[in-house]
């Protein structure tokens, strides 16, 4: 396959899907504009994009495929524009927002009698950090895409977007787009808030007393990690999410006030119940084959913390043929031990990762921390 591809928003995600259809359809041209030229200039330095567009109402005319990579509330502006273009040929419009009944709602007026197939969508992975330099090819592997297209349009053109998208070995679902800001929003939106409202209250905590900065390690940094995320993108998600985030604030406050009234009581029992009832649902994610969380058959390894480890297991993976999906070191730890955690495509392949590493280390593994 090829032809002309316009990426709007040359950051971590537009990046990404850049670098994935170049990757996939090398003879394809991707076109790539962002406001700030800097970004644009990089990528083309990184060999994300082949082109520089310096007016994307003047690049998009020609296109096939054009990818909308902004924040939310750009989102709108950038395809309220876009619907003013006259278009050589037919074209199929994305946009990669992390909300999209806003979006979608828009979008349907503004392309209703064109040739113009807009079809939303959102990636359902991504990062803490920014900008095109984090940008990798392989992001979205084994995650799930959300494509959220209106009833009207036909399944040729959400193949032919798939199929465009392909490069990015992820797992393609259909959601309407009501649905997937309230699932999104109780498994992506609402726990950023929390992250952050942790970290206020350390930091709070940390004025008194500056230990609190040091002992944060383990678990705090783990459940933290995403309050380092770009704070306008989610002010935009937020205000673009805000009924269902509204209503997840009442269950919320009714939770907390649940499990204040139990330890008030100090009713033993209901407290061992109310972790016991978490561990039990957070366990079963990784082995669910459906959902927003993506399925892994993920490996935890206590790793010492010196150069070379990871090699050393990679090393003894490969020499088995043993494939991995990603690797990466969980912060629990910040002294002497780490753990990495090795995802697999299937449970055959962790299993016999384990009798691997097993066999030929010391170090510990196992299926949860
Ligand atoms: N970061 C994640 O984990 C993640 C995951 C899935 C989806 N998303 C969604 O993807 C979109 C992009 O997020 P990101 O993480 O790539 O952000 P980013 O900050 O890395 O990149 C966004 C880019 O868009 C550019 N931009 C902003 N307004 C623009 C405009 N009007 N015209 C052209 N360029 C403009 C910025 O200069 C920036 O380079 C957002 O809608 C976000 O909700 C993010
Ligand atoms: O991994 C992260 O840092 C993310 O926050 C990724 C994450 C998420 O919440 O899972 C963030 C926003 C997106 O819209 C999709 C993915």
């Amino acid at each position: 396959m090829d032809g002309n591809v316009l990426v709007i928003g040359l950051g971590l995600i537009g990046g990404s899907i850049a670098a994935s259809i170049k990757a996939t359809y090398p003879s394809s041209v991707i076109f790539g504009f962002d406001v700030k030229e800097e970004q644009a200039n990089l990528a083309k330095t990184l060999g994300v994009i082949d082109k520089v567009s310096n007016d994307y109402l003047v690049t998009a005319e020609k296109m096939d495929l054009i990818i909308v990579s902004v924040p939310v509330l750009q989102t709108k502006e950038v395809l309220q524009r876009l619907s003013k273009v006259s278009f050589s040929k037919e074209v199929i419009i994305t946009d990669v927002g992390s909300t999209k009944e806003k979006i979608v709602q828009f979008s349907k007026q503004l392309f209703e009698a064109s040739n113009v197939t807009y079809i939303g969508g959102h990636p359902m992975a991504g990062s803490h950090k920014s900008g095109v330099v984090a940008a990798k090819a392989h992001l979205f592997e084994n995650a799930f895409y959300i494509l959220t297209p209106d009833d009207s349009i036909g399944e040729d053109k959400v193949q032919l977007l798939k199929q465009w998208l392909q490069g990015t070995r992820a797992k393609f679902i259909t959601l309407q787009p009501s649905e997937h800001d309230k699932v999104v929003g109780a498994i992506s939106h609402f726990p950023h808030i929390i992250a952050a409202s942790l970290v206020h209250q350390a930091e709070v905590l940390n004025e008194e007393n500056n230990i609190v900065s040091n002992l944060a390690a383990g678990g705090f940094r783990d459940i933290t990690r995403i309050a380092s995320s770009n704070p306008v993108m989610w002010k935009d998600i937020l205000i673009q999410n805000k009924e269902h985030l509204l209503q997840l604030f009442n269950n919320w406050e009714k939770e907390m006030t649940d499990i204040k009234e139990k330890l008030l009581r100090g009713d033993e029992e209901e407290l061992v119940s109310f972790f016991e009832s978490a561990k039990s649902f957070r366990d079963g994610l990784s082995v669910k084959q459906k959902g927003a969380i993506p399925s892994f058959y993920d490996l935890y390894v206590d790793i010492p913390d010196h150069p070379g480890v990871i090699s050393e297991i990679t090393g003894y993976l490969a020499k088995e043929k043993i494939s991995i999906t990603n690797i990466r070191i969980i912060e629990t730890r910040t002294d002497i031990y780490g753990a990495l955690r090795i995802s697999f495509q299937s449970e055959e392949d962790r299993v016999k990762a384990q009798r691997c590493i097993q066999q030929h280390t010391s170090y510990e593994t196992y299926l949860n921390v």
